[in-house]
């Protein structure tokens, strides 16, 4: 942390020669309501249990905005996600804190992955045990429960340990999280990490149940292309040990704007009004602590 605080300090070159302008793009409001009211619709014909419709907003960075002083914010910031900066050339420069997790093997063979839906903002002081859920969250969350267990089926694997759900904190938001863990000596299956990410991504936290017709309807009405937004990173095989997140709470940094992206989970029981205003606060969890 240390070193990564004082290179951004001492170098005097300017990052923002490798970076692009932003394409033009109107976000609209009226676009994303009509949009969840569209997966609504599909969701109530029957063929579709769960939507999970996303968008992108523009924002001005600030002067004095430095991606390695933001990453080394985000770091200290949220001690639980994964805090990510990345550069690919023609991909651009990526900036995120990610609370989900979609797989991880450890040193020990250990696997585990998580279930992570329903959202909810909060105020600093807030205790977890002050938590309460209505049943459109509770029910949203169970859909990717479910497409976990589902996955595991498929592979018929039975001896997994479930704990949760439970509420956890995420920077400015709490979600519903289940653990599901496997011991892979145990079970002698050496290749479930990737196995199992094959099977999972995406998964319905950012996709929707059944899972490729709801990539295709997403495609098709979206409008836009959500590039590595709800993608994956992590560090594979790092000294023994995988660990792969699914790219949320996410920027694309550019010249002297950034892009943020975010999306909502739709069941029938959603309200469009509210699913807007779940994009704008999971923009917050940047927002609050980058340089905008
Ligand atoms: C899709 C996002 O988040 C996902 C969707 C959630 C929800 O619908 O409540 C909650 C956490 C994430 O699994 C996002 O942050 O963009």
């Amino acid at each position: 942390m240390k070193h990564l605080a004082s290179f951004s300090e001492k170098d005097d070159f300017d990052y923002r020669d490798f970076l692009a302008s932003p394409v033009n793009f109107k976000s609209s409001k009226d676009h994303f309501l009509t949009l969840v009211e569209n997966c609504k619709a599909s969701i109530t014909d029957g063929y579709y249990q769960k939507i999970v419709p996303s968008r992108r907003e523009k924002f001005r960075t600030d002067k004095s905005f430095h991606p390695v002083k933001e990453l080394v914010k985000l770091c200290e910031a949220y001690e639980n996600a994964f805090v990510s900066l990345v550069y690919l050339p023609n991909q651009g420069l990526w900036l995120g804190a990610t609370p989900e997790l979609l797989i991880s093997v450890d040193e020990d063979q250990n696997f585990e992955t998580i279930s992570l839906a329903g959202t909810q903002e909060i105020q600093p002081a807030f205790e977890l045990s002050q938590a309460s859920w209505m049943q459109k969250e509770i029910e949203e969350q169970a859909l990717v429960s479910r497409y976990i267990i589902n996955c595991f089926k498929k592979i018929r694997l039975r001896e997994y340990e479930e704990y949760g759900p439970k509420t956890v904190k995420a920077g400015n938001l709490i979600h519903l999280k289940t653990s599901y863990k496997v011991n892979m000596k145990e079970v002698n299956f050496p290749q479930l990490g990737s196995v199992m990410l094959d099977l999972l991504h995406p998964t319905s936290a950012v996709c929707g149940m059944p899972m490729l017709p709801a990539a295709k309807f997403l495609q098709e009405n979206e409008n836009y292309d959500r590039e590595y937004y709800s993608g994956y990173l992590g560090p594979i095989n790092y000294e023994g040990a995988t660990a792969l997140y699914v790219n949320l709470r996410c920027a694309k940094i550019y010249k002297h704007d950034m892009i943020l992206f975010a999306g909502a989970g739709v069941t029938e029981d959603s309200d469009p009004e509210k699913e807007w205003m779940e994009t704008e606060i999971k923009f917050q969890t940047l927002l609050n602590i980058i340089q905008a």
